[in-house]
């Protein structure tokens, strides 16, 4: 099946953000909030330079994860998410094929029809906390020390970094929402029920890609409250501006930021939980690459990214944030009408379950 969906060139209008005006003098503070703001109401993406987390931790997190999806299937599969789409568990390895991105269906005969015609080309290996948590979300799955050694270590570190992120950006946030205090939205979680995905993209022939016949990942926006983005160099991930899918350039030394479905809804729109998908590298990731490992010409080459997914705790009410009560002031948003009271845990549940198989839920 071909899709019909309405994509430009010409790169989407992303500023970069300095994570160090953010948080320095007044006047730094004053310019780069209202940038932030520009970029959460218009696309709900930013470029974030000069972050709290150092490159070489980042560089280390991509190094293990391309050592994890270059094991054996067989051993990742020792770690197989169970076919299952056991809400508010699924952790693990994940296959090709095994999780369908989607956005606005909730129909499981028409999500069973999407399984079928639109295919998604990528591996994932999910983590959540790896301390001890206050919340029943699932656990983590290990692979033996023996055979991943260092892994979990590393892991602790790299969620710290992230988690210590998040935080200082619901700091900014609330300040920018005006909302009394720095830890307004931090204070509502503790990162027990955030979550990581490394995200395994491979190798493979560039025709249906190119044709948008398949992707690498399917159009969605982010279900959490706040993503921070990793990717390497290679480029596909695309934003909708509202008009039509946009590139998202890969920038050396900065991460991305954006805004889900939890923000949008609690700002009634103001941030933009904008939809994005994984789609063709840039042409010089197709054919055969002299920095690396020669492809058959007409393949694109492998990529990887690191999502880290911020989330209020799961007993949490979903609701408006003083300030961004008026109702129509901002626009629709790309989730839908929220209708009914919902806690982080329902709202969770109910993308998750459009996730996986309904037979094996
Ligand atoms: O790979 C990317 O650039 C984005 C991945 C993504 O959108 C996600 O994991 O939700
Ligand atoms: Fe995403």
């Amino acid at each position: 099946m071909h899709r019909v969906e309405t994509y430009l060139d010409e790169p989407a209008d992303i500023p970069v953000i300095d994570f160090r005006q953010l948080n320095g003098t007044q006047n730094e503070r004053s310019v780069a909030f209202k940038y932030l703001d520009d970029a959460f109401q218009s696309l709900g993406f930013i470029y974030l330079s000069n972050h709290s987390i150092p490159q070489k931790l980042i560089d280390e997190a991509f190094e293990w994860s391309r050592r994890f999806f270059a094991l054996p299937h067989d051993v990742k599969k020792r770690i197989a998410h169970p076919p299952s789409g056991a809400v508010n568990d699924y952790l693990g390895f994940l296959e090709i094929g095994q999780v369908l991105v989607s956005q606005l269906v909730w129909d499981t005969a028409e999500l069973e029809e999407l399984r079928k015609t639109t295919p998604e080309r990528h591996e994932g290996l999910e983590l959540c906390n790896p301390h001890d948590l206050q919340v029943d979300v699932g656990r983590n799955l290990w692979l033996p020390e023996d055979i991943f050694p260092g892994f979990r270590s590393f892991y602790d570190s790299w969620w710290d970094a992230c988690t210590r992120l998040d935080h200082q950006l619901l700091e900014n946030i609330s300040e920018l929402l005006k909302l009394g205090s720095p830890k307004y939205l931090s204070n509502q979680h503790t990162c027990d029920f955030c979550h990581m995905s490394f995200n395994y993209f491979p190798s493979m022939e560039v025709g249906p890609l190119k044709s948008r016949e398949v992707h690498r990942m399917n159009a969605h926006t982010d279900f959490q409250q706040l993503t921070i983005v990793f990717n390497d160099s290679i480029g596909g991930l695309e934003i909708h501006d509202g008009e039509a899918f946009r590139p998202v350039i890969p920038k050396q030394g900065k991460i991305i930021v954006d805004v889900g479905d939890i923000l949008d809804r609690q700002t009634n729109g103001r941030s933009k939980s904008a939809l994005h998908q994984v789609v063709a590298p840039r042409e010089s990731m197709i054919g055969n690459r002299k920095d690396s490992v020669p492809l058959a010409a007409g393949s694109v080459v492998d990529r990887y990214s690191l999502a880290f997914f911020g989330m209020p705790d799961p007993e949490f009410i979903i609701e408006t944030l003083p300030g961004c009560e008026a109702k129509g002031k901002w626009a629709q948003n790309m989730v839908g009408e929220w209708g009914q009271t919902v806690t982080t845990d329902e709202w969770l549940a109910k993308r998750v379950s459009t996730e996986f198989p309904a037979e094996a839920s």
